[in-house]
């Protein structure tokens, strides 16, 4: 917790602190620098129980909403189709009543909800509340080390012995561990990809790719946040004529959805020796700088008493708007469920 009101930003990620970043890299980022904060810790109770409010507002019929993403889906398709884009991911934001719950409430049920998530409640008076519940990783860095993942494609989880993906989903994760790969060759080494797996993220499943790799002396980490944000995952490819056609399309400002926000050059002691009781074991620590940041996905911002959930999707050539909408749909689930 930041101990005053003052707004700081960064611009070359040189400071300690929490940032919380745009998806308009144009655009300023906001950070908590460590040296104005204090820490503490929130019990969360793992036996939480869950306040089950019902609200008639989250029935609201979507159907003008509906009509103007599909709209955008379709123009999306054509362009992919004539050769300017391969990928875009286009998005939307819906309005949802918050009922009487707290953000600390609403943080505690994704918490509890969402266990392989980094779960979040985000607040700044002069930049607003946001929370969510992110499956995606944009970086981690830790001394030297790199490591990135390649997160896209979608599906609900049905038979999760039988998960089937289509061409349409390997194809547009393959863009987003393609962009990361290429785009880190000129700052990381011994680049290692592992093998796409399918992973969990509340009720949907996703295509993840591990990417690891060494960071080159002279890389300075505000170079590997220009090389990536935005990826592929949110923004399309390539970058900046999907980037263009976002800006121009979507009815809405992105903000801080599809921005990242974490960690960033926190200090860890590492003790390589930690059997060792003695004087001598201080002589083997080390400090490592740590930043962790993740993409800013399956949030929300409170605003005037209502939840603006973010969501939207990867479209590609084969992309049929129909079915991109319910993806959307499916995904506003993993926020709508802890407002009901
Ligand atoms: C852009 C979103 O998800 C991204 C992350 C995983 C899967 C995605 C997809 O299948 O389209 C998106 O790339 C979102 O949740 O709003």
């Amino acid at each position: 917790m930041q101990k005053d009101k003052e707004l700081h930003t960064t611009d070359n990620y040189s400071e300690s602190g929490f940032v919380f970043a745009p998806f308009d890299s144009t655009e300023k980022s906001i950070l908590l620098p460590e040296k104005d904060c204090t820490q503490h810790i929130l019990e969360v109770d793992s036996e939480l129980k869950f306040n089950f409010v019902t609200n008639s507002n989250l029935e609201t019929p979507l159907v003008v909403d509906k009509k103007s993403h599909i709209d955008l889906l379709k123009k999306g398709v054509s362009q992919i189709k004539d050769g300017k884009l391969d990928k875009v991911v286009l998005s939307r934001k819906e309005e949802h009543e918050v009922g009487d719950m707290s953000p600390l409430d609403l943080f505690k049920q994704l918490y509890s909800r969402y266990k392989n998530a980094m779960v979040y409640c985000w607040y700044h008076p002069m930049v607003g509340l946001w929370l969510g519940a992110t499956p995606e990783l944009l970086f981690k860095v830790e001394g030297r080390q790199l490591t990135t993942i390649s997160l896209a494609g979608t599906q609900t989880i049905n038979n999760l012995n039988q998960i089937k993906w289509t061409n349409k989903e390997l194809e547009e994760q393959k863009i987003v561990t393609d962009y990361i790969t290429n785009q880190i060759q000129d700052y990381t080494s011994n680049i290692n990809v592992s093998e796409t797996e399918t992973v969990r993220a509340g009720d949907l499943l996703h295509l993840k790719t591990r990417i690891k790799s060494s960071i080159n002396k002279d890389t300075r980490l505000n170079d590997i946040i220009r090389a990536l944000h935005p990826t592929p995952a949110v923004c399309g490819f390539p970058k900046e004529a999907s980037k263009a056609f976002i800006t121009q399309n979507e009815n809405y400002k992105r903000a801080y959805y599809t921005g990242f926000l974490g960690e960033l050059n926190l200090k860890q002691i590492q003790n390589r020796n930690s059997n060792r009781r003695n004087v001598e074991n201080n002589a083997y620590s080390s400090i490592k700088n740590i930043s962790n940041f993740y993409v800013n996905l399956r949030c929300m911002q409170i605003k005037q008493g209502k939840a603006l959930i973010y969501v939207g999707g990867g479209i590609t050539k084969d992309s049929e708007p129909e079915k991109e909408w319910d993806e959307t749909v499916n995904k506003t689930k993993t926020i709508v469920n802890v407002l009901k």
